[in-house]
């Protein structure tokens, strides 16, 4: 079991990079405690793969240093590392039976035979494949080979981190929540370092306790699915997080007045002095369509938008507005009536966030 730091870490697949576009992982530093249920969560492309790899000792970074423990692991081979990956697609032997392909990991680092049948019945009982112990892996369906492949990388309780690369996508969507939920049952009994790479929000938090989100090779933010979603760092985590994503508008300040576009946006004194201070010209207002006020009828400082549509999801509604040439989306409760043609809107001071140069900035309320 290890503490995972990744310091000054950084890789490129070109042998001439020139500018940060070029990298797979920009500069970063990380730390994945010891015994901690992470998430990786990202869109294709933007470098989970390559830092998982890297992690496990597939890929060797083109700068920077992966500790375990304090100790520097670069040169380490996989095998070296102590590590077990479970990937997409099923790893396993399909002419062993089951029981040999969970017992395979065991034998290799040479446990005795008492200890493999005890780990074999305890990982395939979790995973509810005990009954296909005695099976040819090659006659299972394609998530009972996955299963089996999870097993495998579950199986060792002295490995230093478990890491999971999409380990779901093949598998039946009724399925995959079931096993989600067995993986933080693991999770909890066993105490081991796991990270589990997903592009989707909701197998990252119902699966881990923090989420490294990741963008364009860099973790823009790691917290809990509550900060992300109530303090996103970076405008990717609020676009990225939640269903729909946060309201962003372009902001300016003009003769004592917050602007976007051309509308004026009613703010607190604290918000309208942070835009007054911004020292950029890339300033956006973030807000969740949970936290936008609507109303029906004009109320003190409202802002009057124009309701395009609405969007009725059963226990809420999401609302499609626009306030000037700005659209928007506020959802609202069942209980609550969709406004029809005009709607008015407040934005509570503490749900609005500043983003300068897409990072959230502190707001002085005071
Ligand atoms: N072997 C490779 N050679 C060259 N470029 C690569 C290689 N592997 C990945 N890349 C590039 O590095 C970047 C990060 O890819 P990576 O596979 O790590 O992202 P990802 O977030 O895991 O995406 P996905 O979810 O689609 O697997 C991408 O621009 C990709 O095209």
């Amino acid at each position: 079991m290890a503490e995972i730091t990744l310091k000054s870490l950084a890789h490129t697949y070109l042998s001439d990079p020139k500018s940060p576009e070029d990298y797979a992982i920009r500069e970063m530093n990380h730390v994945w405690h010891q015994g901690g249920a992470y998430a990786l969560l990202g869109p294709s492309g933007c470098g989970k793969s390559t830092l998982l790899n890297i992690i496990s000792g597939l890929l060797e970074p083109s700068s920077g240093d992966v500790l375990f423990d304090g100790e520097r692991v670069n040169a380490l081979p996989p095998e070296g590392r102590n590590i077990a990956q479970v990937f997409q697609f099923p790893v396993i032997y399909d002419t062993m039976t089951v029981y040999d392909n969970l017992a395979f990991p065991l034998r290799n680092v040479k446990t005795p035979e008492a200890r493999v049948h005890e780990r074999v019945m305890e990982v395939a009982d979790v995973l509810e494949l005990t009954a296909q112990l005695k099976r040819k892996a090659k006659n299972l369906t394609a998530d009972e080979k996955q299963k089996v492949s999870m097993g495998r990388g579950l199986v060792r309780d002295d490995v230093s981190a478990i890491l999971f690369d999409e380990p779901l996508t093949v598998i039946d969507p009724q399925l995959k929540w079931k096993l989600r939920r067995k993986l933080k049952e693991i999770h909890q009994r066993f105490e081991i370092t796991m990270v589990y790479v997903t592009h989707d929000q909701l197998e990252a938090s119902t699966f881990a306790d923090k989420i490294a989100v990741m963008y364009e090779g860099q973790v823009v933010q790691f917290g809990t699915p509550r900060e992300l979603f109530e303090t996103p760092n970076h405008t990717f985590v609020g676009y990225f997080i939640g269903s729909p994503g946060m309201n962003f508008f372009d902001v300016s300040f003009r003769d004592g007045r917050v602007l976007a576009d051309e509308t004026e946006l009613s703010v607190g004194p604290g918000v309208r002095r942070a835009i007054e201070g911004a020292r950029s010209t890339n300033v956006k207002l973030g807000i969740r369509p949970e936290f936008v006020e609507v109303h029906e009828a004009p109320v003190e400082g409202g802002m009057e938008a124009v309701v395009e549509h609405a969007q009725d999801l059963g226990t809420y509604s999401i609302v499609y507005l626009r306030l000037g040439d700005t659209p928007l989306k506020a959802r609202i409760e069942e209980d609550q009536a969709v406004p029809v043609g005009r709607a008015y809107l407040r934005f509570p001071d503490e749900r609005l966030g500043l983003y300068v140069d897409e990072f959230r900035v502190e707001i002085d309320h005071e």
